[in-house]
């Protein structure tokens, strides 16, 4: 399987306080882990810095100081090449749905990897018929429901078949219905998966859990002591 690497990372920002006007924040502080596994799930309180440990992977956020790998790439050195190793998809998809249809959507995926039309777009709905959404192919993204535009933007990501794929709170704006569908979806890729999510269910999918919290990993471990630890640590 395919390795993330975070050695001695961490992110700080500029934060201006009112008395000083210059203080920093650390978002993430020494976080370290080498992550191999098929699906590793990110879990902890709001603001304890999970979107920013997955944004490190394909160059959206920066480390202050230590190392991020993907795929033997280091993406502070060369984040272009990361992005090619890894695909996002965000928990509100409408952010990455470029084209006004899913089919186009899809097609501007294919693009590199398919010059002639007619086959690109065959291909394009092939993709949407695997995640049974074919009938919304041609609808406008803005009137299919969020759990359709979800698989689409899914579809879209995994069109140019990244060898790992990272999702931010997938299920947030998902019906039980299409949460289900999507643990299925992601329970049967073959791509590395690391997901951040508050949705346990989830997070217990997953072959390995970091537990984050403040900025640091405070658990690391098998899924069900990790979720057990995280209920511990929010008093619940
Ligand atoms: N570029 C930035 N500049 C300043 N603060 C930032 C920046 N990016 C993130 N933060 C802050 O860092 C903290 C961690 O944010 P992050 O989005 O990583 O948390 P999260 O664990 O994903 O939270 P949530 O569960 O609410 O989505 C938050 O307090 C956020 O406001």
């Amino acid at each position: 399987m395919v390795s993330i690497v975070l050695d001695g990372v961490s992110v700080v920002v500029a934060a201006p306080t009112a008395s000083d006007g210059r203080s920093v924040k650390a978002i993430l502080s020494e976080v370290s882990a080498t992550l191999d596994e098929r699906r590793v799930a990110v879990i902890g309180a709001n603001g304890s810095g999970k979107s920013t440990l997955l944004r490190l992977l394909n160059g959206l956020a920066a480390a202050t100081s230590g190392r991020v790998e993907v795929d033997g790439i280091d993406v502070g050195k060369d984040p272009r090449a990361a992005r090619t190793k890894v695909g996002f998809v965000f928990t509100d998809p409408l952010s990455q749905l470029v084209m006004p249809t899913p089919a186009e959507d899809l097609e501007l995926s294919l693009r590199r990897r398919i010059r002639d039309r007619g086959e690109r777009r065959a291909r394009a709905l092939e993709l949407l018929a695997e995640r049974e959404i074919a009938h919304v192919a041609d609808s406008s993204v803005y009137d299919i429901s969020g759990g359709e535009r979800q698989l689409v933007a899914l579809a879209s990501v995994l069109a140019v078949e990244p060898a790992i794929l990272v999702l931010d709170e997938p299920t947030t704006l998902l019906d039980l219905r299409h949460r289900e569908r999507l643990r299925q979806v992601l329970a049967g890729l073959q791509q590395q998966v690391l997901l951040a999510t508050h949705d346990l269910d989830l997070a217990l999918d997953a072959d390995r859990v970091l537990v984050i919290d403040e900025g640091r990993i405070a658990f690391d471990g098998q899924p069900a002591a990790a979720v057990a630890f995280y209920r511990g640590l929010m008093g619940a």
